[in-house]
C-alpha cells in the first residue's frame, strides 16, 4: 500500500489558496470527484475552423486515464453535446461510461453510460433570429465572417475574418439588437458572439451535476468568459464545503480568468500536461 502523502504542490504548480485543500481532496477521495472540462480553448485548441477542432491528443489521452478513477468527467461546453462527443472521441475513451456532457451551456446533455443524447427541442425564435444574422452578416460583407448553426443558438465568428476590427464594430452591436428583439441573450467568446436563449449557463449546470452525483470535491478548467459562471459556481460550492480547484487556460485573448485561477495553464498541451500529472499521482495512489 503506498502512502497517502500530500501532492507535490510545486509540481502541480497550484497557488496557496483554496485549491491547495481541494487538489488534495480530489487525490483522497477520486470516486466522489468531479472534472468539469470546457472543450473549446482548454481541451482543444483554438482553430480558425469551429467544425475541425478536436481534443489535444494528450488531453484525450489523460481524459482517457482520469475517466477510469474519477467519479466523474464532464465536459461543460457552449458546443451542442452531439458536436462535442463526436469532435472529441468521447464516446471511444476507457471510461466513457462515466463521462457527460453539458452541451449548450446546459442545454443539452449526453451520458456515457447510456450513450443516450437529451436535446431539447429548438427554441421558438431561433429561425428569425438566423435569417436576421445571415441578412446582416450578407449586409455587411466582410470575407471571412462566418456563421455557426449550432440549432438553439447560432455563433458569429470573425477569426479569420479579412478586417476583425471592422467586423467587430461593424456586427457586435446590431447582433446584440437582433437578440434583444427576439428575447435571446449574447455570450461573446474568442472571435465570437453567440446568440442564444437565456435561462442556462455553466455554472447552474455545474451545479445540478453536483447535486445529482454527490459530489464531493472538484476541479474545474476553463478559458474564456463563457467559463466565468462555472468559476463562480465553484467558489459558491466552497463555501457550501464542497473543495474546487480551478484551472485556467490561458491565452493571450482573454486574462479575465487568470487572476481567480488555482493553477495556469498555458493552452490546452499544458492543460493535458497537468491533467497527466493529476492521472500520474491517482494511478499511484491506486497500485
Ligand atoms: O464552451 P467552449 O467549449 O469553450 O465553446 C465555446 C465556443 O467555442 C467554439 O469557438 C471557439 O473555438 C473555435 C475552434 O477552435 C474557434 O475557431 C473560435 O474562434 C472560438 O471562438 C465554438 O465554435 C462555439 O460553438 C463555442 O460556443
Amino acid at each position: 500500500m503506498v502512502d497517502q502523502i500530500a501532492p507535490d504542490l510545486e509540481r502541480f504548480a497550484v497557488r496557496p489558496g483554496p485549491g491547495v485543500a481541494a487538489l488534495s481532496a480530489v487525490l483522497e477521495d477520486p470516486a466522489n470527484s468531479l472534472l468539469g472540462l470546457d472543450f473549446d480553448g482548454t481541451l482543444s485548441p483554438i482553430i480558425d475552423r469551429p467544425e475541425n477542432a478536436v481534443i489535444h491528443p494528450e488531453g484525450a489521452r489523460a481524459l482517457d486515464r482520469l475517466s477510469r478513477r474519477l467519479g466523474t468527467v464532464a465536459i461543460i461546453t457552449g458546443r451542442p453535446a452531439r458536436a462535442a462527443v463526436e469532435l472529441g472521441g468521447l464516446a471511444q475513451l476507457a471510461g466513457a461510461e462515466r463521462m457527460v456532457v453539458l452541451g449548450q451551456y446546459g442545454a443539452e446533455r449526453w451520458d456515457g453510460a447510456s450513450g443516450e443524447f437529451t436535446i431539447p427541442p429548438p427554441p421558438e425564435g431561433i429561425a428569425q433570429v438566423r435569417e436576421a444574422v445571415t441578412a446582416l452578416v450578407d449586409e455587411v460583407g466582410i470575407p471571412g465572417v462566418t456563421i455557426e448553426n449550432k440549432f438553439r443558438a447560432i455563433g458569429i465568428h470573425w477569426r479569420t475574418a479579412a478586417d476583425p476590427q471592422r467586423a467587430t464594430a461593424a456586427l457586435i452591436e446590431r447582433a446584440r439588437a437582433i437578440a434583444a428583439e427576439h428575447d435571446f441573450g449574447v455570450e461573446p467568446g474568442r472571435s465570437v458572439l453567440e446568440i442564444r436563449p437565456p435561462g442556462k449557463d455553466k455554472g447552474m449546470a455545474l451545479a445540478e451535476l453536483i447535486a445529482e452525483r454527490g459530489v464531493r470535491a472538484q476541479i474545474f478548467g476553463g478559458d474564456d468568459l463563457g467559463d466565468l459562471p462555472a468559476y463562480d459556481e465553484v467558489v459558491r460550492q466552497r463555501a457550501l464545503g464542497i473543495p474546487g480547484l480551478l484551472i485556467a487556460s490561458a491565452s493571450p485573448e482573454q486574462n479575465a480568468l487568470l487572476e481567480r485561477a488555482d493553477v495556469v495553464c498555458h493552452g490546452p498541451a499544458e492543460v493535458a500536461t497537468w491533467l497527466h500529472l493529476l492521472a500520474d499521482e491517482l494511478d499511484r495512489r491506486a497500485a
